[in-house]
């Protein structure tokens, strides 16, 4: 079944354009979905997903596996990939493959920046400029796009330059142009003695000048590149330049002084990334300590602030905390930020002329998360493992606050929010308490390996979007910050329209910064404090019993759900394992009959008697049983014969008979087996015999077969005898049919063939007889032979 996470669906308002026209409806539309509740509004937390693009090694990789589909602008479901620990919990019965969320709105990841700035962001800078304090936060994954998405590349910047630009748009030809204002603590404004101004100066200067090496050039939001006045006395001129602005009637306009500050919580320790300190890389970076104002607004202590007149000023001062920033290659991310980030802009409000007064002070915050993978995935070890560690207690502490803030909308439910327990919720802590409005940004990226921390991502911003944020009314004019001197102590002459009695009046003491406060009134503060402190401990005694309670009736129903489900799970496995082994036993039992079976037909093999044998033995079976007839005949009839002598010993004398037979049948036994031994021996001597002779027999055949063919030889030589006799009987008569014709003997040849001739009739039938005898004598012997 698939999880929908169908809680209060919020719709996406789009914001007018922020041109200082349009700006006085900001309010009205932004408010559209929210509800108004003596002078506060509350509205859900805004919670908006960006879905990163496959970069080309994890698509090469296989980690496209359809693990993410967006149904709409507002939900989008998951599915678990078959490796992932969701699926196998699936496959175990725990759990389900898909599952589903709803957002504020969902950007795909075909979305350029300027469309996800549009659909975001425009409304919150939009009341920033009006006064409104904002926060946004962007939370997920390592490498899943949350830098990416505040800060941009150089080419296409992020939402960080973007509402720069807006804000700079805004106030464009309404800069004041000196820097004797600046933030102090929370919410609060220093005046600059000209000392002072032009320490703020050099400070800027020499900040800038730390990143002359690299470049005079930095990126807009738009990819436009602009030469930024690096030197001292560039920028010093823009600031000198004064105007008192008039509007259309005449009259004086406000004025605008911005400036920022860039700080990054690492291990749990705050740094500040604009500190010259950083320089130098053998000095250890000095930790900065997070205060709360005397209206419980936390900040961070002695924070370097600086004045910028532009976006690219402020992109400058982006550019070199970043490479302030602590940052560490993980195994997902080569460039993954270790540590959570956190860029302020402040923008004091003033009014005209030249010693303006201060009106209002507007902050927004853009707060780039650290991933929060889990140490496993990344295969942290040493230090990324305390990192890890750090960062996941930190993220862990802001999901605690989130799911108690959620719970707290329950009135019967209302908890204790931990956001003391770590530094980032700390900070976090006055815009869930109405300082201002607060929007999460969920980056996910579509890979299959990190599906279940994507998964876990989401679960998260399912709880985010349930809480319910109550913002104070609040604009420039709501609250007027106080202005202190150069020692930090409050001084008068400030708002021509707002006395010092009427900042003071209320309760001077609660309105007292601690960091300014005579020893009396610090003793007397503490001893308060300890009073609240008890109280407060109470509360969160009875609260923590509370929580206990429902979390182990909570776990008692899990529990049972638990046992429940295991027990059906044993009911299958025990009737599929029997069916398992019942099936094993017809297969044992088959195999067993076959066996008796073949065996059952071996021994039917073994025991086979042919007809003739078994006519035979049944002739003398029944030979045996006439005999007995005959036997018992002949006893019955000697029985009759001893008439009375029988009474006495025909017992007797049968067991005698019987004994005799048995020993004749002992003693024929025994000569039937000396017999059998007899025959054995003769049988074996035979057979010895038999191969013997077989033998012999080859060794005969083999010499006929040589006698065979000398015959044949003897027969072709005795024709070629033949042939040749022929042959010279011709010579013969050819030399004597020579001799005729020539009768002058001549020496050599001729007299030779003469005398050959002469002698050769003799010679010729001595061997002609020879030849005859050899060959009559041959043919005897060979027939002999034979
Ligand atoms: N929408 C996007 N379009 C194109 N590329 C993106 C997008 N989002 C992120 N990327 C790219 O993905 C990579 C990781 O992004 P990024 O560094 O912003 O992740 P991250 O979530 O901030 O990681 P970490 O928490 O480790 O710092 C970068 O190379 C970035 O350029």
């Amino acid at each position: 079944m698939d999880i929908v996470d169908d809680s209060s669906i919020v719709t996406t308002e789009v914001s007018s354009l922020l041109d200082p026209a349009s700006c006085s409806a900001v309010g009205d539309t932004f408010m559209s979905d929210s509800a108004v509740l003596n002078g506060q509004t509350s509205q859900p937390l805004k919670v908006y997903l960006r879905i990163r693009p496959f970069s080309k090694a994890e698509l090469a990789s296989n980690e496209s596996q359809d693990c993410v589909t967006v149904e709409n602008s507002e939900l989008v479901s998951l599915s678990a990939p078959k490796d992932s620990s969701a699926m196998k919990n699936c496959e175990r019965g725990i759990g389900q493959s898909v599952h589903k969320f709803t957002f504020t709105k969902i950007f795909g990841p075909d979305t350029t920046q300027a469309e996800f700035f549009d659909g975001t962001m425009k409304d919150l800078v939009n009341s920033f400029t009006q006064g409104q304090n904002g926060l946004v936060f962007t939370y997920g994954v390592t490498n899943a796009g949350k830098t990416f998405t505040i800060q941009g590349s150089p080419k296409d910047g992020g939402i960080l330059p973007r509402s720069l630009d807006v804000v700079f748009g805004y106030i464009r030809g309404r800069q004041y142009p000196k820097m004797n204002l600046k933030p102090y603590l929370g919410n609060d404004v220093m005046k600059l003695d000209p000392a002072q101004v032009k320490q703020e100066e050099a400070s800027k200067a020499s900040l800038f000048s730390s990143l002359k090496e690299d470049g005079m050039k930095t990126v807009s939001s738009t990819g436009n590149l602009r030469t930024l006045p690096l030197s001292n006395e560039v920028s010093l001129v823009q600031v000198k330049t004064f105007f008192i602005f008039l509007d259309a009637d005449g009259e004086s306009v406000n004025q605008f002084s911005a400036w920022v500050s860039f700080f990054e919580i690492y291990n749990e320790y705050v740094y500040d990334l604009l500190d010259q300190f950083l320089s130098s890389k053998n000095q250890k970076r000095p930790a900065l300590k997070i205060c709360d104002d005397q209206a419980g607004i936390s900040y961070v202590k002695d924070l370097k602030w600086f004045n910028i007149t532009s976006t690219e000023e402020a992109c400058k001062i982006l550019q070199i905390g970043n490479k302030n920033r602590s940052l560490a290659s993980t195994k997902m991310n080569q460039q993954s930020s270790r540590s959570h980030s956190i860029f302020t802009i402040r923008l004091l409000k003033l009014s005209s002329g030249d010693d303006p007064s201060v009106l209002g002070v507007s902050e927004m915050s853009l707060c780039d998360l650290a991933g929060s993978e889990r140490c496993n995935k990344t295969q942290t070890v040493g230090d990324r493992l305390k990192e890890a560690g750090n960062i996941n207690n930190s993220l862990l502490i802001l999901g605690k606050c989130i799911a108690a803030l959620k719970q707290g909308q329950n009135p019967k439910k209302a908890s204790y929010v931990p956001f003391r327990e770590s530094k980032l919720t700390r900070l976090f802590q006055p815009f869930f308490s109405g300082k201002g409005k607060a929007c999460m940004i969920v980056n996910i990226n579509q890979c299959a390996s990190t599906y279940d921390e994507t998964l876990h991502v989401m679960k998260f911003s399912a709880v985010a979007k349930q809480v319910v944020q109550v913002i104070q009314p609040r604009n420039f004019d709501f609250m007027a910050p106080r202005i202190v001197g150069k020692d930090g102590k409050v001084i008068t002459e400030i708002d021509a329209d707002v006395s010092i009695e009427d900042l003071l009046s209320d309760d001077e003491e609660d309105e007292m910064d601690m960091t300014v406060m005579s020893p009396e009134d610090l003793l007397r503060k503490i001893e308060e404090l300890k009073e609240k402190l008890v109280t407060e401990r109470q509360n969160k005694l009875i609260l923590e019993m509370q929580i206990r309670k429902e979390m182990g009736e909570a776990m008692y129903q899990q529990m049972v759900h638990l046992d429940e489900t295991w027990s059906k799970r044993f009911e299958e496995f025990k009737e599929t394992t029997e069916e398992q082994l019942e099936n094993r036993l017809e297969m044992y039992k088959k195999a067993i009959r076959n066996h008796a079976y073949r065996q059952a037909m071996d021994d039917l093999e073994e025991d086979y008697v042919s007809y003739e044998e078994f006519q035979a033995e049944q002739e003398k079976v029944m030979e045996r049983d006439q005999k007995i007839e005959e036997l018992e005949i002949a006893l019955g009839m000697k029985k009759q014969s001893n008439g009375d002598d029988a009474s006495t010993g025909p017992l007797e004398a049968l067991t005698q008979r019987n004994q005799e037979k048995e020993k004749t049948i002992v003693s024929l036994k025994l000569q039937l087996q000396n017999i059998k031994d007899v025959t054995d021996l003769n049988i074996r001597r035979l057979s010895e015999e038999n191969e013997m002779l077989k033998q012999h027999l080859k060794v005969k055949e083999q010499e006929v077969r040589g006698l065979q063919s000398l015959a044949e030889r003897a027969i072709q030589l005795e024709a070629s005898v033949t042939e040749l006799q022929t042959q010279l009987d011709e010579s013969r008569k050819l030399v004597s049919s020579v001799d005729v014709c020539e009768p002058k003997p001549k020496k050599g040849l001729f007299s030779n063939i003469r005398n050959t001739m002469t002698g050769t009739p003799k010679k010729t039938k001595v061997i002609e007889k020879t030849e005859e005898t050899t060959g009559l004598t041959r043919k005897k012997h060979l027939l002999a032979r034979k």
